[in-house]
């Protein structure tokens, strides 16, 4: 059986899909993968703020055609860029053990901690989720908005005389990048990570059984628990590029916590909640924090 794998181009998506690919591999040496590279819309504007060019299909839509045209028959994606609903016909199948879900400050060289950093510093982030949160640890800071894939932005600290910028630390292991001591790692309690951050989305076709039974075998049951309930969160809010919203689940046996984070588009409101619930009620727990704290926002 060949199986064609649609990526990004970028150096994570390429390295994340050739993971999926070597645990696929192991699990069935009998089945062939071919990459194909598929440009997306956020790839190729380049300039512009995310939430200027679209929400978060810009990322995935052009992916998602070729799935439905069986160009490719599976894709690879950071479950954090997938839009809250999928385009008909296609379906998440299961997906690998989740990476480190936190955000960390990547630091100039020569500051060791947040609290290190000179009053009035800047830091670099395009997310308003980050941009508010550090805001609250750290009301002095300067954000500036900055785009580009995870080198690009590390650059930046050097290029734009920035104290740091902030990234998800799942990016950063999964690329191997040896930061050493100029990585602070954000504890959830400081920022509450992107609903799914760390995990990985593996898109297929509705129908396609042999597929969906071929991925079974690289499946995380805890990490499947997590996208499950985080993506619950994101799609009861809505979840847009242009407002803030967090989500991290924690399973326990057989209890999961969640917690969300939702704000305005200015960080005028930044408010965060927590709901405790059971295996068997997974998305039901997501949508309802969600839809409570929606009622919540607009009553404030
Ligand atoms: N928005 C881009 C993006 N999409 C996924 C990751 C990292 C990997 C992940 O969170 O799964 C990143 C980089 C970042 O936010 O620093």
């Amino acid at each position: 059986m060949k199986i064609i794998v649609g990526t990004r181009g970028s150096n994570l998506a390429l390295t994340q899909t050739n993971m999926v690919i070597d645990i696929i591999k192991k699990a069935h040496p009998n089945v062939e993968c071919e990459v194909k590279i598929i440009k997306t819309k956020g790839d190729i504007i380049k300039d512009l703020p995310i939430d200027k060019i679209g929400g978060k299909e810009i990322f995935t839509k052009e992916i998602e055609r070729e799935l439905l045209d069986g160009t490719i028959d599976m894709a690879v994606h950071s479950m954090k860029d997938m839009p809250g609903e999928l385009p008909k016909g296609l379906k998440l199948s299961f997906t690998p053990e989740r990476e480190d879900y936190r955000d960390v400050l990547v630091l100039r060289k020569g500051i060791n901690s947040i609290d290190d950093i000179p009053l009035g510093g800047k830091i670099g982030t395009g997310s308003k989720r980050r941009k508010y949160q550090i805001l609250k640890c750290r009301p002095d800071l300067e954000i500036v908005g900055i785009r580009g894939n995870i080198e690009t932005r590390i650059k930046k600290i050097e290029e734009e005389n920035l104290d740091g910028v902030i990234l998800a630390a799942a990016g950063i292991n999964r690329l191997g990048l040896n930061l050493g001591e100029r990585v602070v790692h954000l504890d959830k309690d400081i920022v509450l990570p992107s609903p799914t951050q760390g995990i990985l989305a593996i898109e297929i076709r509705e129908n396609d059984n042999r597929l969906d039974n071929i991925l079974k075998s690289i499946s995380h049951t805890k990490t499947e628990i997590q996208g499950k309930v985080e993506r619950a969160f994101l799609k009861g809010v809505g979840g847009s590029c242009h407002i803030p919203v967090g989500a991290y689940c924690e399973v326990v046996g057989d209890k999961i916590y969640l917690e969300g984070l939702l704000g305005t588009m200015d960080g005028e409101v930044l408010i965060r909640r927590y709901i405790e619930g059971n295996l068997d009620s997974l998305e039901d727990i997501g949508y309802v924090l969600a839809k409570d704290m929606v009622k919540e926002m607009n009553k404030a």
